[in-house]
């Protein structure tokens, strides 16, 4: 090919690389109009730095490459390299022109603010967990509620109850693992371990079938989460749709043999669960809640109820194992716990896990570090302004929990596990929100520290574990884990306790 052959492909290249921008940049352009224009010229120019991306993806694209290629942090990251540290960004996700929220007052003010903001989880999601659930119920209903049900599992003295239950289902679970040398998928043996006492709290415990079949169903669930909403065969989307329909239909099961229990005189348990409390409470007129309603609250609380647990008491074994300094300072501490305990006392009390503070700092640190909630999601009710830009009416908003925790002028070194930097630190309101704030705070979070800080307990004093692949890949959607479950061997390393 002669030189003007070449100029001439050259220019080609050119060419059509011009007009894919070109093309590219129109596009955006029309779809930030198509979205934005309503808003008039001066509410426009009040939104905070962003754009709305192309037409039907917007942002989930980069989101999802995010995730997926596990950097997650590259994601709100990307905005703060093109816009600034505004720490309010707009962008166009899950079908709706969103506000992103990434620093910590900006995340206060909204969390706190119940008059302009309502939760605005993505449709898909609303689906999945339940129209009549916490997710997406009306302001009233949503307060009282809450208060019925938050009410037993919150404060660690309402937790006495479980806690003898927590305790015997952690020590006979690691004498099981531990009883063989087989390799067990270490996070699948602690999800199952979380619903059992998350399902003895809400339902009085159910049968060994109802058991399997609502775990296979809510793994499903999980997964389809966080996924692209493709109802579609083969799609996880689908599969988790299909999931819901299982629960739904195993949980209607639970209730009609309740009420038969009921009509006939017999009740199953001697403690009142909440199933019991959710089928009596009536509103101030007199209504009773409908099957629906009950079964969407059920469906809500037994998943968050022991998904968020499970991970977390995996990763902090983890951190521990692999931090051989932290391990033994937070081992010390469980063994001066064992040794002001009587001999005569039969398990675990609450006194004695108001002692663990080293212990408490470790799961702090994992709860920051691992980032298991990493959005939330709310939607603005009026116009209001954040950061001193315009959350526009109507417009969703994410809450980046998971930005506010790794960001190095919050948090100096994110990226190191560091369960020390918790010591004598009373977190600034907003810097720290693994569990939420305000109205929709999580009300499991005091449940779900003592599961998780008596299972570290047992396994500090007298077990080891040993991964299968210790580098094994990390997946981030819908929650941060290894591939493989964490594959690995429990073994019990001393007698002496
Ligand atoms: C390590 C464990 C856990 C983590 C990290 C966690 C995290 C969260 C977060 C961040 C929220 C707030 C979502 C928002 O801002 O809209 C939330 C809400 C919720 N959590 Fe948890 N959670 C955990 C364990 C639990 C447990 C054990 C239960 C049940 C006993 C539970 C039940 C709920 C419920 C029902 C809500 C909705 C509250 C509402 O909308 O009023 N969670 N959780």
């Amino acid at each position: 090919m002669g030189g003007g052959g070449v100029m001439g492909l050259w220019t080609a290249v050119a060419v059509v690389i011009g007009a894919v921008v070109v093309v590219d940049g129109l596009v955006r352009w029309v779809h930030g109009w198509y979205r934005e224009a309503a808003l008039g010229g001066e509410r426009r120019s009040q939104l905070p730095p962003g754009e709305m991306g192309w037409p039907v993806v917007g942002a989930m694209w980069s989101f999802l490459r995010a995730f997926k290629s596990g950097k997650p942090d590259s994601f709100i990251g990307s905005y703060i390299r093109r816009f600034g540290r505004s720490g309010v960004y707009r962008a166009f996700m899950f079908s709706s022109p969103t506000i992103l929220v990434s620093i910590p007052e900006a995340c206060k003010q909204v969390l706190m603010d119940d008059e302009n903001f309502v939760t605005g989880w993505p449709k898909a999601t609303v689906a999945l967990i339940g129209p009549k659930s916490f997710v997406a119920m009306p302001y009233e209903d949503h307060r009282r509620l809450r208060k019925l049900t938050a009410a037993p599992i919150n404060g660690f003295d309402a937790l006495t109850t479980y806690l003898g239950f927590i305790d015997r289902t952690v020590t006979a679970s690691l004498r099981s693992w531990s009883s063989h040398s087989n390799k067990i998928e270490f996070l699948t043996e602690l999800r199952r371990m979380t619903f059992k006492i998350i399902v003895q709290i809400f339902l009085g415990g159910a049968s060994d079938d109802t058991m399997r079949a609502l775990e296979r169903s809510y793994t499903d669930l999980n997964y389809g989460m966080r996924a692209m909403a493709i109802n579609l065969p083969g799609f996880a989307y689908h599969r988790a749709i299909r999931a819901r329909k299982k629960l739904v239909a195993v949980l209607q099961g639970v209730l009609d043999d309740r009420r038969a229990a009921t009509t006939k005189g017999f009740t199953r348990s001697s403690t009142v669960d909440m199933m019991a409390r959710l089928i009596e409470v009536e509103d101030e007129n007199g209504r009773r809640l409908q099957d629906d309603e009950i079964i969407d609250i059920l469906i809500m609380y037994l998943n968050a109820g022991h998904e968020s647990s499970g991970h977390i008491t995996m990763w902090a074994t983890v951190f521990l194992q692999e931090n051989p300094e932290i391990f033994a300072k937070a081992k010390a501490e469980q063994e001066a716990i064992m040794r002001s305990i009587q001999p005569t006392q039969q398990g675990l009390k609450l006194r004695d896990f108001r002692k663990m503070e080293y212990l408490s700092q470790v799961v702090d640190e994992t709860l920051r570090f691992v980032n298991i909630s990493f959005v939330s999601f709310r939607e603005a009710t009026k116009d209001v302004f954040v950061n001193g830009y315009l959350i526009p009416k109507g417009w969703k908003v994410q809450l980046w929990y998971r930005s506010v925790h790794m960001d190095p002028e919050v948090y100096s070194e994110p990226k190191k596990f560091n369960p020390s930097r918790w010591e004598g630190l009373t977190p600034r309101a907003g810097t720290f929100l693994p569990f939420g704030l305000g109205a929709r705070l999580c009300p499991g979070n005091d449940l779900a520290k003592l599961e998780i800080s008596v299972f570290l307990h047992h396994f500090l004093l007298g077990y080891k574990l040993t991964r299968a692949n210790p580098n094994c890949r990390i997946r981030y959607l819908p929650h941060p884990r290894p591939v493989d479950n964490c594959l690995a061997t429990i073994t019990k390393v001393s007698d002496n306790y």
